[in-house]
């Protein structure tokens, strides 16, 4: 499987990256979903129903203008349709060097493998055409070439420009001096709240002989529990204390203002923040796995999160574009370079 991001209450996994993972993502989920046209309804999940996934959309589903027929983006009435909706990409970083190698790593900072730097790449080509207006990365370096090396492949060419408000001089030391190239800039804030959990005693060790050692429930437990802390490391729960806090003292309120935003993280620090977007139990939360390097789309909308899937492939229109001409010219575009 290319990717997978394994949801226990849709019971089966959503794949991506394969032709028709569309058609296998409606077939499984028929019975879970209520679809109407035009509309993804939320499900409550404890209901036993669940939440949507975007199986497709038309241009009726969504009010953000297509960024390449309406390059006007800018009109009035363009920013008051922004004032309604935005849109949230989620992205955990692509395969890390300790990732290959089956370690633990939470708060250790290790880069990118080349399957990473390709996966990373190659998420970046799959939201390339929604407009990103601001990114949050965690401190860490993987979470950071993933959000970087994701924009090389972005249409409009913006660039992310990281900023650096850590003391005064370099506030002062790395500002731009002109309108033109802010606008051609996207910036980039990291923040330590949205890094990996903090995996104490485990880091640096290898996850198999780990499971050996303790057993395998215990170190699941360590895992993917919602409370339950490794030895001196964070619980998911604690991890959320201030990755869900950050999200929503800091980029709920780009997201009211329109803005489009990308978060660039962790495992972890993202389950926390899609356990909150979703409603997910500390139950269900337990089988809620992100798989490296797929961006995962919301849009936020009147005060809520729908969420719209994983971008799929050019021939996904709805999951991972705001409208279905846009993903046609999408789709069109890839197959005359390809
Ligand atoms: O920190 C790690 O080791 C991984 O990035 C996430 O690990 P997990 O799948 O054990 O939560």
């Amino acid at each position: 499987m290319a990717a997978a991001v394994f949801h226990q209450s849709l019971g089966t996994f959503l794949t991506h990256g394969q032709a028709n993972s569309s058609s296998n993502l409606s077939k499984s989920n028929s019975k879970c979903f209520k679809v109407e046209v035009g509309v993804f309804r939320k499900m409550s999940p404890r209901s036993g129903n669940m939440n949507v996934t975007a199986i497709q959309a038309s241009s009726s589903q969504t009010s953000i203008s297509d960024p390449i027929s309406s390059p006007s983006i800018n009109t009035t009435e363009d920013s008051q349709k922004k004032q309604k909706e935005a849109a949230l990409i989620l992205i955990r970083h692509g395969e890390s060097l300790w990732n290959e190698k089956n370690l633990f790593t939470g708060c250790v900072d290790v880069p990118l493998t080349k399957k990473g730097v390709e996966e990373a790449i190659e998420a970046g080509k799959r939201i390339s055409n929604i407009p990103v207006d601001m990114i949050y990365t965690s401190s860490l370096i993987r979470a950071q070439m993933t959000a970087m090396l994701a924009m090389t492949q972005h249409r409009r060419k913006k660039v992310p420009v990281i900023i650096h408000n850590e003391t005064e001089q370099a506030r002062v030391w790395s500002q731009i001096f002109s309108e033109e190239t802010k606008k051609q800039s996207i910036p980039v804030i990291a923040s330590w709240r949205l890094n990996e959990r903090m995996y104490g005693e485990l880091q640096g060790l290898n996850k198999q002989e780990t499971a050996e050692r303790y057993g395998k429930e215990q170190v699941h437990k360590w895992r993917r529990s919602y409370d339950i802390p490794p030895p001196n490391g964070e619980s998911l729960e604690m991890c959320a204390e201030r990755a869900v806090a950050y999200f929503k003292d800091q980029i709920v309120s780009q997201l009211q203002s329109g803005k489009n935003v990308m978060i660039s993280a962790h495992g972890n620090s993202l389950r926390s923040i899609i356990m909150y977007l979703d409603k997910l139990t500390s139950q269900e939360v337990i089988s809620l796995e992100l798989s490296t390097g797929i961006p995962m789309l919301y849009i936020f909308k009147g005060g809520n999160f729908i969420r719209r899937g994983s971008p799929a492939g050019p021939s996904e229109a709805g999951v991972y574009a705001y409208t279905r001409s846009l993903a046609l010219y999408r789709q069109k575009l890839d197959e005359m370079l390809n």
